[in-house]
């Protein structure tokens, strides 16, 4: 059952609320059974008084049991409207307690799962359930106790004319409580099949509609093409729907049959009764309306179970995804992480391959950085540089071999403090809509917002002239996305991100093609200036540029996920092997 864990969500995001919604129903389920009764009063005392030799002298009464009448109706009209406040306040407080525990949920989770469908697909859908079911289940259990307060008072007055008129109203309702039972399961099934092609087309949309692929999209003319295959998706998704619900509606109608005739034979058993004088003209009135009602607090009762079940049915989706482990394990008593480091970083047979892959990503890697050094990695694409950087920041651990700080296994340490020593760009750097002083100063947001780092990095990689000119400098809001802002090219905002690197108060810094972009000129500028920052400092570099290789203190070159060869620049030429040729090749393009 997820219903309990439901419910605390909605209790812990407005207990006020909550508590304010049972009241009501405690007030909403009574009301209705009094108005009835009430009203019998008014009916018995007006036949009554026809009966009488002066039926005018009972008119205060009557006039007196109608004030009463009006004024209950008008509590209950007016607690109608207060459930009406009460319950969009905390939908709305349970929405937003929920969406923010997925936040929370999807942030903590390991990076590994941003590369597998399966978890799109569960996020999809526990996005999809988190935002109304918790408060739906509080719905349906309002509707259960009000249905059931009313339904108890109506079986009641129908029992004591006969028992057989309980039954037959239950047996009505029955075979539209099993149709929807069966339906819930039907669409549950439904749903989770359908998902991988709801984010399908949700990624067609935005193909459409978004910067990133804006440029391709009317160049290569794809419009069209993308268009016709998000139709062709939502009308699988539209046509398989209908199906489903033409059929649940046909069985509902079935079972109104059903109903419909228990519900005519029970009046018809009333109105015998009260033609053989067996009930007064007030009864008459009273089981008519309680009959009316008791059939509607059946059915609402009866709805709000077959909700219950279709609830609890998909409040998995929501529990696999709260439920996610983290494969990067915290250790139970963690180390700190030494700073500044002492003697290094060293990998000793490391060998890595991607969750649902054949290929080994690393193969028996083995590698030292002393501290203080910079090393350079090189190796054609996909020969596994940058899956080398994941795993030295933990957003993977090595499927075997150890990578050390100062001779300690970094899965000694908590990830948040290993991550803490490491300044990383990767070539994927993001580019954040906020302003150019905040996309430097998220380098390290443990400094004040106008700290003067912010400037010192942004000289250090360039980026302060590109501020500059901006018309705001420092305060000019960055990307086209939001309102005023300024789009960079893309050696610009590397310069940014380079800030951002620069920033972070760390031991370790890597840079993975961080000037890829950048002029020639630029390129020159910035690695003066790494050099004299990065005296001291533990650095990594990725570069196909070898100019910029060249300047490391060792080069490792990598191959299909091995180290090949290694060396300072020197050694590695004199060695005449793949470093040689790559570099040549490229000197000679140079001239
Ligand atoms: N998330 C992933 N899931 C599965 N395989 C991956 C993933 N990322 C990379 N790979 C594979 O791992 C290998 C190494 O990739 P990696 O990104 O480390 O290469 P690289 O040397 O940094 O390449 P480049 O020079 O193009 O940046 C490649 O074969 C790639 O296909």
């Amino acid at each position: 059952m997820h219903l309990l864990p439901a419910l605390k969500f909605v209790w812990a995001s407005s207990a006020r609320w909550t508590l304010l919604r049972a009241l009501l129903v405690l007030v909403q389920g009574t009301l209705p059974l009094l108005l009835l009764y009430v009203l019998k009063l008014v009916i018995d005392r007006i036949s009554l008084a026809l009966t009488g030799p002066d039926p005018s002298a009972d008119l205060e009464s009557v006039l007196l049991l109608l004030g009463l009448f009006g004024l209950l109706n008008l509590v209950n009209h007016l607690a109608m409207v207060t459930s009406d406040l009460v319950n969009t306040a905390q939908a709305q407080q349970v929405t937003d307690y929920m969406q923010n525990l997925l936040l929370e949920k999807s942030v903590a989770a390991d990076l590994e799962y941003y590369e597998n469908s399966d978890y799109y697909d569960k996020l999809q859908r526990a996005q999809q359930e988190a935002a109304y079911r918790p408060s739906q289940i509080l719905n349906r259990l309002v509707q259960l106790s009000q249905g059931g307060i009313l339904l108890v008072g109506v079986t009641v007055l129908l029992v004591s004319l006969h028992w057989v008129l309980a039954v037959l109203i239950i047996l009505g309702a029955l075979p539209a409580f099993l149709v929807r039972l069966k339906f819930a399961n039907v669409l549950y099934r439904w749903q989770r099949r359908r998902t991988a092609l709801e984010r399908q087309s949700v990624y067609l949309g935005l193909m459409l509609t978004t910067d990133i692929y804006a440029k391709e999209v009317r160049l290569f003319n794809l419009g069209p093409w993308l268009r016709r295959r998000y139709r062709d998706i939502r009308r699988k998704i539209y046509r398989e729907t209908l199906a489903i619900v033409s059929r649940r509606s046909l069985a509902t109608f079935g079972t109104e049959i059903v109903s419909t005739a228990l519900t005519v034979s029970v009046f018809a058993f009333i109105a015998y009764y009260t033609l053989s004088g067996r009930l007064k003209i007030g009864d008459l009135v009273l089981y008519q309306q309680a009959l009316q009602r008791g059939e509607g607090a059946l059915s609402n009762v009866l709805r709000a179970l077959s909700g219950l079940y279709e609830d609890n049915l998909f409040l998995t989706h929501l529990k696999e995804f709260l439920t996610l482990e983290p494969k990067i394990v915290e250790p139970a008593c963690p180390l700190p992480c030494p700073s500044p480091f002492q003697t290094g970083i060293t990998l000793s047979g490391v060998t890595f391959q991607y969750a649902n892959t054949e290929r080994t990503a690393l193969q028996n890697i083995n590698l030292s950085l002393p501290v203080g050094q910079t090393i350079a990695l090189v190796g054609e694409n996909g020969s596994g540089k940058t899956t080398l950087i994941k795993l030295l920041c933990r957003l993977y651990d090595p499927t075997l071999g150890q990578i050390c700080i100062d001779g300690i296994d970094i899965r000694q340490f908590s990830t948040a403090d290993l991550r803490r020593r490491i300044s990383v760009i990767f070539q994927d750097y993001v580019k954040y809509p906020f302003t150019a002083q905040e996309n430097i100063w998220l380098g390290n947001i443990d400094l004040d917002p106008e700290d003067p780092k912010i400037l010192e990095a942004a000289k250090q990689s360039q980026a302060d002239s590109v501020i500059q000119a901006l018309p705001l400098q420092y305060q000019t809001n960055l990307g086209k996305l939001f309102e005023a802002g300024e789009e960079l090219s893309v050696g610009q905002w590397q310069k940014i991100a380079l800030a951002r690197a620069f920033v972070r108060d760390a031991d370790l810094i890597v840079l993975d093609e961080p000037t890829s972009a950048m002029d020639p000129k630029a390129e020159y500028e910035v690695f003066q200036q790494f050099r004299t920052l990065t005296q001291g400092q533990t650095a990594i570099l990725i570069s196909h540029r070898m100019s910029t290789v060249r300047m490391a203190d060792r080069i490792y070159v990598m191959d299909q996920g091995q180290i090949i060869e290694s060396g300072t620049h020197e050694e590695l030429m004199n060695r005449n092997g793949q470093y040689a040729i790559l570099f040549n090749a490229q000197a000679k393009n140079y001239h």
